[in-house]
C-alpha cells in the first residue's frame, strides 16, 4: 500500500505527508509514482498486445501523471482539445489517443485531425457529418468508431451513469446501423469501430457483460452487411472501493471480452480506464483551522473546500477522512469535516470519529482521480498545489496558483464607462 502508518505518521511511499504539507503548504495533493505503476501493470497484465488501454485523462491530468503512464505504453481518452493538447505536453502520440465526447466543436475536430487523433468516438449523426466536412476541408480521412448506447442500467449514482436511453450519450442501438451505414457512404471517414461507456464508479462485473453483449451482437449484425469492424472498445467504469464496498475483480469480464473477440477473427479490443487507474494513488492533504463545537453537530473546519475536492458536495460522496499525525489516548468526538466555501453543501464528511485541532493535517483518502480535475476557483480560492512522491522523494508538479492569476484576463470597464 502506498499511503500507510510509521509509527503515527502517515507516509505516502517513503515521504512523511506533515513534510511534505511543511514544504508545501495545505491544501495540497499527493500521489504516489509506484501506486500508479502499480495499477497500471496489474490492469494491462490483463489485456495483452494487440488488445490497447487507453486512460482517462479527464480522471486525473496533471502532466506528471500522463507522463507517467505514456512511458508505461498507455493510450488515451480524451474529451476535450485541452486534453489532446495536455496528452502531447506529456510526450502522448496524438496516434494512440481516442476522442469522447458528446459535444465536440469543429476547432477540437480540426486540431484532433492536424495531430493525426488515433480514433473519434463519435456520439451522433450531426457530429458524423461535421467530422466529414472538416475532414474534407482538410483533405484527410478521419478513423471513426461509433459510440452506441447499449441502455444497460450501470447501478451507480444517477449523474454518472451514461448508457441508459434517457442519457445525452452515444447512438442508440436502434440507430447504430443507419448512422453506420451513412458513415460507410462519406468519403473522408474510415468507419472502423463501435465503441460504449456505460458510467462510473461500476461495483458489478454484470452491467459490463451485458453491454458487452449487445455490442457483439451489433458487430455481427453490421459485418453481415458487410461493413467490417476491427475494434470494440468498451470505455471505462471500473469502481474503487470507497468505504466498505467490496472489490471490484474484471478479470473474468476481460477474459471473456478476449475470447469473444478471438473467435469474431480480426478484431481488436480497447479500454478506457479512468478511476481505477489513479482513485487509490492520491490523497488531499487539509489543515485544520478551526473546531467549532455545537448544540447539534460538532465542525472541523478545514482549510480545503468543495472547489478542491467536489465528489462529497456533487454526488454525496464518501471518502475517508484520517488524522495525518495520529494523537494516542484522545477522545474522538463525532464531527463533520466541513471547508470554508459559503455553501452548506461543502463538506467532506459528516459523523466522523476523529481527534483533531486547530493546526492539525488530514488527508482526504483516494482523492487520485476526479479530484484536482474538477476543481474550481470558486469564492476565489486558488487550486491547491499537486506533488509526485517517489521512493523518499518528492517532486512538484503543479504550483499552487497565485492569487493575481485568479483575475488575469479580466477588464475594469475604464473612466468613462
Ligand atoms: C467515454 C468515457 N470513457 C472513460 C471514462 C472513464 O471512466 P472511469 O474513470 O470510471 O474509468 C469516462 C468517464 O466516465 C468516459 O465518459
Ligand atoms: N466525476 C465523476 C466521474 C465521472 C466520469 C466522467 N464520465 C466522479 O467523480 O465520480
Amino acid at each position: 500500500m502506498s499511503f500507510t502508518y510509521q509509527g503515527n505518521q502517515l507516509f505516502a511511499e517513503d515521504c512523511a505527508i506533515a513534510d511534505l504539507a511543511k514544504q508545501y503548504g495545505t491544501p495540497l495533493f499527493v500521489y504516489s509514482k509506484a501506486a500508479i505503476i502499480e495499477n497500471w501493470q496489474q490492469f494491462a497484465a490483463h489485456w495483452p498486445a494487440p488488445h490497447k488501454l487507453c486512460y482517462a485523462v479527464k480522471a486525473n491530468s496533471n502532466i506528471a501523471v500522463l507522463n507517467v503512464l505514456a512511458r508505461l505504453g498507455a493510450g488515451f481518452d480524451i474529451v476535450s482539445g485541452g486534453e489532446l493538447a495536455r496528452v502531447l505536453a506529456a510526450g502522448g502520440k496524438a496516434k494512440d489517443v481516442v476522442f469522447s465526447g458528446v459535444g465536440k466543436s469543429r476547432e477540437e475536430i480540426a486540431y484532433a485531425l492536424e495531430q493525426g487523433i488515433g480514433c473519434f468516438n463519435v456520439e451522433s449523426a450531426a457530429e458524423l457529418e461535421r467530422i466529414q466536412a472538416v475532414a474534407a476541408e482538410q483533405g484527410c480521412v478521419a478513423p471513426i468508431s461509433l459510440r452506441v448506447n447499449p441502455d444497460v442500467d450501470a447501478q451507480t449514482h444517477p449523474y454518472i451513469a451514461t448508457g441508459l436511453k434517457a442519457n445525452k450519450f452515444g447512438i442508440a442501438m436502434s440507430d447504430a446501423r443507419e448512422v453506420f451505414r451513412r458513415g460507410a457512404q462519406l468519403p473522408n471517414l474510415d468507419m472502423r469501430g463501435v465503441d460504449c461507456h456505460i458510467g462510473s464508479q461500476i461495483l458489478s462485473a454484470q452491467p459490463f457483460m451485458d453491454a458487452s453483449e449487445r455490442m457483439f451482437a451489433l458487430i455481427r449484425d453490421l459485418r453481415a452487411e458487410g461493413i467490417q469492424i476491427t475494434h470494440l472498445d468498451m470505455g471505462g467504469g471500473f469502481g474503487i472501493p470507497y468505504q466498505h464496498e467490496a472489490k471490484l475483480d474484471v478479470s473474468g469480464y476481460l477474459q471473456s471480452l478476449q475470447e469473444r473477440a478471438k473467435e469474431m477473427g480480426d478484431l481488436t479490443l480497447m479500454l478506457e480506464p479512468g478511476r481505477s487507474i489513479v482513485g487509490n494513488t492520491g490523497v488531499m492533504v487539509t489543515k485544520v483551522e478551526y473546531y467549532k463545537p455545537g448544540s447539534e453537530k460538532n465542525f472541523l473546519l478545514v482549510d480545503a473546500g468543495m472547489n478542491d475536492l467536489l465528489r462529497p458536495s456533487l454526488y454525496n460522496a464518501y471518502h475517508d477522512i484520517v488524522a495525518v499525525q495520529r494523537h494516542e489516548g484522545l477522545d474522538e468526538p463525532l464531527v463533520d469535516v466541513v471547508g470554508p466555501v459559503c455553501e452548506t453543501g461543502d463538506f467532506f464528511g459528516h459523523a466522523r470519529h476523529l481527534a483533531a485541532e486547530e493546526g492539525d493535517l488530514l488527508a482526504v483518502m483516494n482523492a487520485g482521480a476526479y479530484g484536482f480535475t474538477m476543481a474550481s476557483n470558486y469564492n476565489t480560492r486558488p487550486r491547491a498545489a499537486e506533488v509526485m512522491v517517489h521512493g523518499a522523494s518528492a517532486t512538484l508538479i503543479r504550483e499552487r496558483e497565485p492569487l493575481e492569476s485568479l483575475w488575469q484576463g479580466e477588464h475594469l470597464l475604464g473612466e468613462d464607462a
